[in-house]
């Protein structure tokens, strides 16, 4: 009939309108916000934003993509090709849009500054982001915001703290060896002068021990099976779109299950590793206390908590420091070997510094510190390719950065290897490897410190950032110290995103014993 036929076109017209002001006046207001303050950006398209633009550039770039000398090879115009472009056109600052969330782009030194030192709960991570890593993270340090975070932080903290981890040398050691064994052993399988390695799943496996041994400390083995089981999860997450903020395709319904199923599966693991724990050390005060133990500890001196909330809270941090922190560091370690391939006369260097301060050749606790040039080289690979690409928050609240007036909603986004290769910080050689410069420290190697940033920025800064250097330094001067290595003609340049910046192909080397 007549008025059933307007009533639908009015609940049509109606949904519309709705339709129009969720996705197309409510971003405008922020970019209205935005461009007040003289802030420009593209032009959004209606439903989508700026992503078929992103997309467009993405596949221009990929096509022309030529990586030339690689180590002046800056991974933002492949890997992130629109950023690069509008921020030829629009500057440091610009607003752009993903169709369902409008964004701010910061880049500018001055800025990450104030970031930096921005201590407020009004900026967390940024929700539509972490939305779809929550079967992989829980409610874990990674993902949570104000109190919550901030109480998690409290607790996980001070296992990383440096005395800590120097206690943790020798475990770094003895996780490393089976890597440098079994290179020997190929060494000798190929001929006995040289082999050809593809060395990013040893160092995963480095990693994994040491992260497995550090967190559950006697129950490491239970901690590797777990973090296996971890692995196949993050895998089985497609996280390639989350920069996009599209749905993820192709996620389908057996993959969700795939990721309960799995899901339970870890979390009734750790659970019995901590019922074991608890058995075993029923009454004994243990003085050696690993993760596992603190993080314990730390849920049941919190008397707000209750226990469904403190098993949530230990199962999800032992997931979140896995993920944090194992990945990443590997990843840095074969950034790190790809460079001192190219760099043969750095790795004289290291042996060379190792021969004067381990004594009788041995690599400790106490020789570390004394070993400047390692420092330099790792801290100059993780300043041309740090793993993790950019620092993203969200203004969860309406935020003063600055001079700038951050409208709640409204994501911010720093490209960390932006700021690494910015010649006015770091100087016409921005793009070439020279560890030297960091002969005397960070501050006196560019102009605004703060723009160093691979461990991140602000109150949020990488909790692992000790352990991971001092893990970063055993492996490589392990490795010098037993071989001498240059890059193998298999090698392709091909930085890749995934979470963190990797070696899309590997990193094959050529190595011979010392
Ligand atoms: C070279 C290796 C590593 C790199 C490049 C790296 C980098 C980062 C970055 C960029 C952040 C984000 C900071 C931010 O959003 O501002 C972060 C956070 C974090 N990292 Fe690392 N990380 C590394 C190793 C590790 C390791 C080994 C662990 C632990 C075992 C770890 C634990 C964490 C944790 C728990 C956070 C979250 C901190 C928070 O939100 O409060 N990371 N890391």
């Amino acid at each position: 009939s007549f008025s059933s036929s307007l009533g639908l076109l009015l609940l049509l017209f109606c949904l519309t309108l709705y339709l129009f002001n969720v996705s197309w006046l409510k971003h405008q207001r922020l970019r209205w916000k935005l461009q007040r303050q003289g802030i420009r950006g593209p032009q959004p398209s209606l439903l989508y934003g700026n992503v078929p633009e992103m997309q467009r550039i993405q596949s221009a770039a990929t096509q022309a993509a030529n990586h030339g000398e690689f180590v002046a090879h800056d991974y933002v115009s492949t890997v992130f090709p629109y950023f690069e472009r509008w921020r030829k056109e629009y500057g440091q600052i610009y607003t752009y849009s993903t169709g369902n969330k409008q964004h701010l782009y910061v880049n500018n030194p001055e800025l990450v500054k104030e970031m930096n030192q921005c201590i407020t709960f009004d900026l967390g991570k940024p929700s539509y982001v972490t939305k779809r890593l929550a079967p992989l993270l829980g409610n874990g340090i990674l993902r949570s915001n104000g109190h919550v975070w901030a109480q998690q932080r409290k607790i996980v903290a001070p296992e990383f703290f440096m005395d800590k981890v120097k206690g943790m040398v020798g475990v770094m050691l003895e996780s490393a060896q089976p890597l440098t064994k079994k290179w020997e052993a190929s060494i000798e399988a190929q001929g006995g002068k040289v082999a050809e390695i593809r060395v990013e799943d040893d160092l995963r496996g480095v990693s994994a021990d040491v992260i497995s041994r550090a967190c559950f400390g006697s129950s490491y083995k239970k901690g590797k099976h777990i973090f296996t089981k971890l692995r196949t999860l993050q895998e089985t997450i497609s996280v390639q779109s989350a920069l996009f903020g599209l749905p993820t395709l192709g996620f389908l319904a057996t993959r969700k299950q795939d990721v309960k199923d799995l899901e339970k599966e870890i979390e009734a693991l750790i659970w019995d590793a901590i019922k074991e724990r608890e058995h075993e050390c029923l009454g004994a005060a243990s003085s050696e206390k690993d993760l596992l133990q603190m993080i314990l500890d730390g849920a049941m001196n919190d008397h707000c908590m209750g226990k469904d909330s403190s098993k949530h809270f230990i199962v999800d941090n032992c997931k979140n420091i896995y993920i944090a922190g194992h990945e990443s560091t590997a990843v840095a370690a074969s950034w790190c070997l790809m460079l001192l391939a190219v760099h043969p006369e750095w790795q004289a260097r290291i042996r060379e510094e190792m021969t004067q301060v381990c004594k009788n050749g041995i690599l400790d606790a106490d020789s570390l510190p004394k070993m400047k040039s390692v420092t330099m080289v790792i801290q100059e690979a993780l300043r041309l390719y740090p793993p993790a690409a950019f620092v993203s928050r969200e203004a969860l609240e309406e935020t003063q950065i600055g001079h700038i007036n951050v409208p709640k909603g409204v994501c911010i986004w720093t490209l960390i290897p932006t700021l690494h290769r910015d010649h006015d910080i770091w100087g016409q050689d921005a793009n070439e490897f020279k560890p030297e410069r960091f002969s005397n420290g960070v501050s006196n190697a560019c102009k605004v410190p703060q723009a160093y940033a691979p461990f991140g920025l602000g109150p949020r800064l990488c909790l692992g950032r000790n352990f991971a250097m001092v893990q970063l330094k055993v492996v490589i001067a392990l490795i010098i110290s037993k071989f001498t290595f240059t890059l193998s003609p298999n090698y392709k340049h091909s930085p890749a995103y995934r979470m963190i910046v990797e070696p899309g192909h590997g990193v094959n080397i050529l190595i011979s014993k010392i």
